[in-house]
């Protein structure tokens, strides 16, 4: 069972954040976190961004995907109109650094991020987003707006007790490395990207 381990008031560029570790022990190094932008009403239908880890896109700025700039997008929109990031550690869908890096290998060799995850043994997408679910009943939320375009994630809420009340698109604009990876996403995970991708 995940519990907050522990929480407090940080500044970041965005705006202030409280911001929550969440694991079952607090000898975990790596907890998922909550972020909850100031006035964030929780009695309201709430904007929630359910984010997957991606260091490669969020600390060292690759260009092969969009997680960085998806990731500060989310955190900008939130200090603005309230609501929340979960941030998973489910790095490479799940499959760990040291995965995707030889998925990426691989992808060098043509191919595509799906493929490339099969070719290795792994599944295309190994997340669980019920720990999502579970962090999000744990700080109170009844209704949400999910920020997203995967249609996997909106069915998770669907299917839970909290109520999914609208989705917010977060579209980033692709360039020349990430074209092809967001045209896998719309082709084979169905996410709902307009065609300039
Ligand atoms: N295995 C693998 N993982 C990747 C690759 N590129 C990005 N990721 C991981 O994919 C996750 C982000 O998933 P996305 O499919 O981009 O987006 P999403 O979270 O499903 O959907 P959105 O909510 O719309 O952003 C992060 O954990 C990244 O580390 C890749 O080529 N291979
Ligand atoms: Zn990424």
């Amino acid at each position: 069972m995940l519990n907050i381990q522990a929480q407090a008031n940080v500044p970041t560029e965005f705006g202030k954040f409280k911001m929550m570790a969440f694991s079952e022990d607090d000898k975990n190094w790596m907890p998922h976190m909550a972020l909850i932008a100031e006035n964030t009403d929780l009695e309201k239908p709430v904007n929630v961004r359910i984010h997957s880890e991606c260091i490669t896109g969020e600390v060292f700025h690759s260009q092969k995907c969009e997680c960085g700039q998806q990731l500060n997008s989310a955190m900008q929109y939130m200090q603005e109109n309230g609501g929340i990031i979960i941030y998973l550690r489910q790095e490479g869908r799940n499959i760990g650094i040291i995965n995707k890096l030889k998925a990426y290998a691989l992808q060098e060799k043509g191919f595509d991020t799906v493929q490339a995850n099969l070719e290795l043994g792994l599944p295309a997408d190994d997340r669980d987003f019920g720990i999502a679910i579970e962090m999000l009943e744990k700080i109170g939320i009844k209704s949400l707006n999910l920020m997203t375009n995967n249609p996997e994630k909106i069915q998770i809420i669907k299917d839970s007790r909290i109520n999914f009340n609208s989705r917010i698109p977060l579209q980033i604009k692709s360039n020349e490395s990430s074209a092809s990876y967001l045209k896998t996403k719309k082709d084979f995970f169905g996410h709902l990207l307009d065609d300039e991708n």
